[in-house]
């Protein structure tokens, strides 16, 4: 306790920490800033100082309070909604910002992260002790401050909105999403994790006015969570404790060779906040923001950036399902065009593309050959060895033709052991060369749990104005010759 100090009003301070230490600290740092100074060591306490005592400010030191508490939380909240308007200055601890926005949301509030130096403590004291000179002037800036604060973040709102639609996929999107954060005033870097499956937290888009790099910084692009920074960076403290993490000065993470990093790129406050799809819901990632200056942000600010979270959360799930959409509707597509056991195209994806080959080889005046092969004596395999061996038999078969093959030829399973090959540009006599060339490397394959097969080809070029029928009745008729002349051998289709 101090006497007055003659030439301005009478201070009262209230202070409240459960440390004894803590109390004892502050006492001799700031004792002397007050005529009376109270400290409580339980919110019982404090409250018990405000009902009987006026005080002109009450300082909430919330180090030593556990960010879990719920309950300590509702009855801090309690105190600040108490003192509608009266100054409240909280020392919050880094690791516990994420209360500051829910104590603002029950009274206004100044808030300084600790630690913090005993000279800055001091200054913020006095400065929120001494009223303003002109205190219509004050009221008026603050006015004008609001505005333009809520301009700033209807811009980013509008642009991430342009970010979120526009986007075709979920990297595309996290670029426009940090391309936006960027507008909002003494941003340098954004950047956006998104947890991948498995856990993989992934640095998946940043946008840098400052040269930083957070993939170098961080030692990874994937497995964020394995980072030595996982406890201490803001962006990855947000995704393990689920909260916002606010970090007013590089040093207060603890890690000296990290601070040294952001001030060397001009970084003075990290912001990075939890991305959660729904309010319970799991963590899907964070965002990040680098500020080249210190920002007392308010409670509409606050607000304002746990919605843009949510948007943009919002965003990277519809943007996933997108994705997951594209995929499931694509392996439909490959279900409904190929044939399961071999992975060739099925008879009907087949007869398709002939139809589609012959009038684009019409159009173009470009030649077409065909080469239809059947598997010989196939039975006996079999009979011999079992159907499952049978099954394996033709998918190496199929696969050994395929690797074989042209990219823009195609392969199609006409029906049990018979297929047909689509030769496109190609005449007869190429055609004929491939058969053959067809022919012994299958005689000379080696079948998994089997002899080795042969097969029995029939090669044809489409006839100018002829149709797929006829072609594949030409290729019919030339393998039962070919079956005929013994298997293991290549025909001819005769042009009708
Ligand atoms: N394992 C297996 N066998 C099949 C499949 N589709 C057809 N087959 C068999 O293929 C054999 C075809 O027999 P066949 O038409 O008599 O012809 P082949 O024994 O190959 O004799 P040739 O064609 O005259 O040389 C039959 O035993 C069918 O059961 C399949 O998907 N898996």
């Amino acid at each position: 306790m101090v006497a007055d100090t003659p030439g301005r009003p009478t201070r009262f301070g209230l202070f409240l920490n459960p440390s004894g230490e803590r109390r004892a600290d502050f006492q001799s740092c700031c004792g002397e800033q007050f005529d009376r100074l109270t400290l409580a060591d339980s919110v019982h306490a404090a409250r018990e100082q405000l009902e009987r005592h006026r005080i002109d400010l009450l300082i909430i030191d919330l180090n030593g309070y556990d960010s879990a508490n719920s309950h300590d939380l509702a009855a801090i909240a309690g105190l600040v909604r108490g003192r509608v308007g009266e100054p409240v200055l909280l020392l919050c601890p880094y690791t516990n910002t994420a209360w500051i926005p829910e104590l603002m949301a029950s009274g206004p509030l100044q808030y300084r992260i600790c630690p913090i130096l005993n000279e800055e403590l001091a200054q913020t004291i006095e400065q929120t002790l001494t009223p303003p000179l002109d205190p219509q002037a004050q009221m008026q800036q603050q006015l004008l401050d609001k505005e333009r604060e809520l301009r700033d973040l209807l811009t980013i709102q509008r642009s991430l909105q342009r970010a979120l639609t526009g986007a075709e996929d979920v990297s595309a999107m996290a670029a426009q999403i940090c391309l936006a954060l960027c507008s909002f005033p003494g941003v340098r870097h954004t950047a956006l994790l998104h947890m991948k499956e498995h856990g993989n937290l992934q640095l998946v888009a940043q946008e840098a006015r400052n040269h930083l790099d957070l993939a170098r910084l961080m030692q990874r692009h994937n497995r964020l969570l394995e980072s030595p920074l996982n406890q201490i960076f803001p962006p990855l403290l947000a995704v393990s404790t689920g909260e916002l993490v606010l970090l007013d000065a590089p040093e207060k993470a603890g890690d000296p060779e990290l601070a040294v990093s952001l001030h060397d790129r001009d970084v003075r406050m990290v912001l990075a906040l939890p991305l959660r799809s729904e309010p319970e819901g799991p963590v899907l990632g964070s965002v990040c923001l680098m500020f080249d200056r210190l920002i007392q942000f308010s409670r509409e600010q606050f607000a304002c950036f746990a919605s843009l979270a949510q948007f943009i959360a919002f965003g990277l799930a519809m943007s996933e399902l997108r994705q997951q959409n594209d995929a499931l509707a694509g392996k439909l597509t490959q279900i409904a065009i190929n044939d399961a056991l071999t992975g060739a195209s099925n008879r009907r994806q087949g007869e398709t593309l002939l139809d589609q080959e012959i009038r684009r080889a019409r159009r173009y005046g470009l030649p077409l050959a065909l080469i239809s092969f059947d598997i010989d004596n196939f039975r006996s395999v079999n009979d011999l060895y079992g159907y499952p061996i049978g099954d394996q038999a033709l998918r190496v078969v199929a696969q050994t033709v395929r690797t074989r093959l042209r990219s823009s030829d195609v392969l199609a399973r006409m029906r049990g052991e018979e297929f047909l090959i689509l030769a496109t540009h190609t005449v007869a006599i190429d055609a004929l060369k491939l058969a053959e060339k067809l022919r012994e490397t299958i005689a000379g394959t080696e079948l998994p749990g089997c002899d080795t097969v042969t097969i029995s080809l029939a090669v044809a070029q489409v006839a100018p104005e002829e149709g797929g029928q006829s072609a594949l009745d030409r290729l019919d008729a030339a393998l039962h010759r070919a079956k005929r002349a013994g298997r293991n051998c290549v025909e001819l289709a005769m042009a009708s």
